[in-house]
């Protein structure tokens, strides 16, 4: 049975202690539906949520709501964070439009189905001014797993520092109603007719250290017709409040939940903002509803004559016989020099086959090279960093051991990497280490989704969204059930690593690559990302979100001045990767 809070409480016993009782208390994320606005109460930040009821509107007229200080709000600090970010958005001069439907996947993207960004969430805020509900009708439903209005608020606290009653018809409505209320909430009326009502059109509940709230049409309880929050008055006053406890908070929530990600740390010395909190990190691929894999006890292995210690005793040595390379690169080179026939034959069947082009008996590419520094295990040879050519790794059920040449990305990350502030495009990532050409950094995890959840989840979120998603989709026209609307979809946005950080540069310094542990899965590989040059510490790792071939300078400028004069482009999302040869659009 939820208990009443502090029902009955003196006055004196509620204006100091009773606000620090309270705070051991706080509200579960999944009650919440949004911050409304923020005020400064006896010297403390408070956010006004409104309650998520089933079925109801966060703006709707009979909606709950209630003031909350930054510590009963620590379980759903990411509404808060998100009511902060429409704020400095909507101050911020000169805001790029972002609009026009599309789904543009990110690389190895094949064309989805367009679809309207029309329901994106709209942060448009409603300004008239307040106005109490004046029919509300009697009744009297403050039992004894309730609290009254006195105790169910802040109505207990001292006089708010800026009080938004005193230019709104609430407080004086709220006092009204008072009269025709029970013995004790008359009592209430006097100690604090000038107090600020802090529960509206309902009734906190606390239990088990949550607070729980109650719809309520007793006289006594403030009404506030939900369709007008926040009025002007609101919003003028919180203008001027800062809020510095709520980022304080913020930043100390981000750090606690990225120290479960292994060498990761993140900076800002651009503002107070921390990386969104309505964020999990995960380490590997969640699969969501309708997506099916093989275990990994299912993948094909290499037989004979690979084994743990052969040749230079690290594993998978013979590029001709091993069958973990069935479908790794040809080496076409060696072909061409001493099998001219075999080689037109391998050209003609790789047409028709694609990826799966038989090669048995002809020479392959290791994907992975030797590094010349003794603190990275291997890089990624030329042929595949030029190539984007899948790679192929050992897996569980190969003959070789876990020192073969052929197991680096299944490793996982080795650099550290900064999440950072940028000035312009949101967070980056740098790496703490220099890193080398073809070294491995990380791979980009998230949900793995069906095509029809990314298109619903595109047409939900806007446009913006495009830029979390990343379709599998580098075996379409490999087997004939894999198409654009069967490939799965990864969603990095809120379920991720540090690589959905990443920004994308027209000249970028890193790129994503397809690497498959079962050959015999078109879709679901890994999307690891290679340093495509030596970058020195600290540099922003960047790669090309289209993933274009570089082309000759002067044809670059020509494409750059086309699509610039394009109409069709006008409302595109502007490039501000600063490159000198920057294409000039995102998307
Ligand atoms: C995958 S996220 C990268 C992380 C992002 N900066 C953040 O703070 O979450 C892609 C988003 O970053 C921004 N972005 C990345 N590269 C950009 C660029 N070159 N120019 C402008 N915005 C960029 C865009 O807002 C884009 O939607």
């Amino acid at each position: 049975m939820p208990t009443p809070i502090a029902a009955t409480s003196s006055l004196a016993a509620s204006s100091g202690s009773h606000a620090s009782a309270r705070t051991t208390y706080r509200v579960r994320a999944k009650d919440v539906s949004k911050v409304i606005c923020h005020r400064l109460h006896n010297g403390r930040e408070e956010y006004l949520i409104a309650w998520r009821v089933a079925g109801q509107a966060a703006n709707s007229r009979d909606a709950i709501y209630s003031w909350h200080c930054i510590g009963e709000l620590s379980s759903c600090l990411h509404y808060v964070q998100t009511y902060i970010e429409g704020r400095t958005k909507s101050k911020a001069p000169g805001e790029v439009k972002r609009s026009g439907p599309g789904f543009v996947a990110l690389p190895t993207s094949s064309s989805r189905s367009s679809s309207t960004s029309a329901n994106a969430i709209s942060r448009k805020r409603k300004l008239s001014q307040f106005a109490r509900d004046a029919n509300t009708p009697s009744l009297d439903e403050a039992g004894s797993d309730v609290t009254t209005p006195r105790d169910s608020g802040y109505l207990s606290r001292e006089q708010s520092v800026i009080s938004i009653s005193s230019s709104s018809s609430v407080s004086e409505a709220a006092t009204q109603a008072i009269p025709k209320a029970s013995a004790k909430t008359v009592a209430i009326k006097t100690e604090d007719q000038a107090q600020v009502p802090c529960v509206y059109n309902g009734l906190l509940q606390k239990k088990e250290g949550w607070f729980m709230t109650k719809k309520s049409s007793h006289p006594a309880v403030h009404r506030i017709d939900g369709r007008k929050l926040p009025d002007q008055s609101m919003i003028a006053a919180a203008a001027r409040v800062p809020v510095t406890e709520a980022e304080d908070a913020i930043r100390l929530a981000f750090n606690r939940n990225l120290q479960k990600v292994k060498r990761t740390r993140w900076e800002n010395k651009v503002d107070k903002t921390a990386p969104s909190l309505d964020f999990t990190w995960i380490s590997e691929f969640v699969f969501g509803e309708g997506i099916y894999r093989p275990d990994v006890d299912a993948h094909e292995g290499c037989d004979e004559p690979c084994k743990a210690n052969m040749g230079q005793n690290i594993g998978c040595e013979y590029p001709r016989l091993c069958t973990c390379l069935e479908f790794a690169a040809v080496d076409e080179n060696r072909i061409q020099l001493n099998d001219t026939e075999r080689y037109k034959q391998f050209l003609k069947e790789r047409e028709d086959d694609g990826y799966l082009v038989n090669s048995e008996g002809l020479p392959k590419r290791f994907p992975y090279q030797k590094s010349s520094s003794p603190k990275i295990p291997s890089t990624l040879q030329k042929f595949y960093l030029d190539s984007r050519y899948p790679i192929y790794e050992c897996n569980l059920n190969c003959n070789c051991g876990p020192i073969c040449k052929s197991r680096v990305v299944q490793k996982g990350r080795r650099v550290p990497l900064v999440i950072f502030k940028t000035a312009d495009r949101g967070w980056g990532v740098y790496c703490d280490e220099e890193l080398v050409r073809g070294e491995f950094i990380d791979t980009y995890v998230g949900e793995v989704i069906t095509g029809e959840e990314s298109d619903r989840r595109v047409v939900q979120m806007g446009e913006a969204k495009q830029s979390y998603l990343y379709a599998l989709d580098k075996f379409i026209g490999d087997s004939p059930d894999l198409n654009a609307d069967t490939c799965y979809v990864v969603d990095g946005q809120y379920k991720g690593g540090p690589t959905r950080f990443i920004n994308h540069s027209c000249e970028p310094n890193c790129r994503q690559y397809t690497v498959s542990y079962n050959k015999h899965d078109l879709k679901v590989y890994d999307l690891a990302f290679f340093a495509i040059d030596n970058i020195p510490a600290g540099t922003e790792l960047t790669f090309d979100y289209q993933d274009e071939d570089v082309v000759e300078e002067e044809e670059f400028w020509k494409t750059k001045e086309e699509a610039l004069a394009d109409p069709d482009n006008k409302d595109k999302r502007p490039c501000q990767c600063g490159a000198r040869l920057c294409r000039g659009i995102l998307w």
